[in-house]
């Protein structure tokens, strides 16, 4: 396949090396130093049972010069989505699917002010990986898993042919039949994880210790299902006992990239996330106290650099 990265931080310069190593043309769309160092020694990838080293067919900051292809992984932080969906648009042919991983539920819907609808799919990302050096990604543990589908879960044979791409570079991309509850499975357990890691500065591990931090966790995932339910979400009865199994499972050192964002005076992606909950929330008439608080206490952290 022919499959393009907008643009190739941790979600797809992870999945570019993969993809890469599997045969797959793979173009990398990047900037600055980062492409300067794919440009002239490849791509790296750091991972927890070894390393790996590609040179992708294109590494480019324009792409025009990559032109239609079959597939764009789309990652970027939510708020470089809109200027990315436009650049996207050179490399758009008819059939080409366009696969946001961005944390939050609202990517795929925020694409459609850029890009024709029969374009955009829906997805989520569960791997943990990061720019580490230019030209250079590192993976934190071992599990690597892409669900996605078209916007309204039907099979099609480019979203299909996608998965067995990924699947046979040895990365999870398993069938659903409705992409809007994983998505929203991942928000539940994920609005609570970056709120409380990053404005309590602690780890999973804390959130499991200390009971007014489990409490706080709790609430904000009820909050985020509750929500998930008014808009009609097929949410799992159980989604609330089973976002906290998740969490006792997680290795106790595990934060939010939100809380590492905010360790190092990065930008957060807070009005996707907690932001999103609260603007939901009100949309269906929730009540969100617990996200609005977390929302409200990291917000004069939200532009980076105010540590
Ligand atoms: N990484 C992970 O483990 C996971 C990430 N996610 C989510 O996926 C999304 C992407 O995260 P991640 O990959 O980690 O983000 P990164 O910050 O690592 O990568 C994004 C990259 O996109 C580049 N970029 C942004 N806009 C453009 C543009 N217009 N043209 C060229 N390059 C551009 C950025 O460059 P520059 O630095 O120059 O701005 C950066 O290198 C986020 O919503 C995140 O929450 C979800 C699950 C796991
Ligand atoms: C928790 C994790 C690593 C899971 O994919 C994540 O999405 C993030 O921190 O951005």
């Amino acid at each position: 396949m022919r499959i393009a990265m907008m643009a190739t931080g941790g979600i797809g310069g992870f999945l570019a090396v993969k993809l890469t190593e599997a045969g797959h043309e793979v173009a990398t769309i990047a900037r600055g130093e980062h492409l300067r160092a794919i440009q002239e020694g490849g791509l790296r990838l750091i991972g927890p049972t070894g390393n790996s080293q590609v040179t992708p067919w294109l590494a480019t900051d324009n792409p025009v010069e990559v032109g239609p292809v079959d597939a764009i992984i789309f990652g970027v932080k939510g708020d470089a989505l809109d200027q990315a969906a436009m650049a996207c648009k050179p490399m758009l042919g008819e059939n080409t699917v366009v696969v946001p991983f961005l944390n939050g539920v609202e990517a795929s819907d925020r694409l459609l002010a850029h890009l024709p609808e029969h374009n955009v799919a829906n997805g989520v990302a569960k791997v943990s990986t990061t720019i580490s050096a230019p030209g250079e990604i590192t993976q934190t543990g071992e599990f690597a898993t892409f669900i996605f589908a078209e916007r309204d879960s039907r099979p099609t044979a480019r979203v299909e042919t996608l998965q067995c791409a990924m699947e046979e570079a040895g990365v999870s991309a398993p069938v659903t039949d409705d992409v809007e509850r994983e998505l929203w499975n991942k928000f539940i357990l994920f609005s609570a994880m970056s709120g409380v890691t990053a404005a309590g500065r602690c780890t999973i591990g804390d959130i499991r210790a200390y009971p007014e931090l489990t409490a706080l966790f709790k609430a904000v995932a009820a909050e985020t299902a509750a929500i998930g339910r008014a808009k009609g979400v097929a949410l799992a009865d159980s989604v609330e006992e089973d976002t906290w199994a998740l969490v006792s499972a997680l290795p106790p050192s595990i934060r939010a990239s939100t809380a590492i964002d905010l360790e190092k005076g990065l930008p957060l992606e807070i009005d996707w996330l907690s932001g999103a909950a609260c603007r939901l929330a009100k949309e269906y008439g929730i009540p969100a106290p617990a996200n609005e608080t977390l929302y409200a206490v990291l917000m004069p952290h939200k532009a980076g650099q105010m540590n």
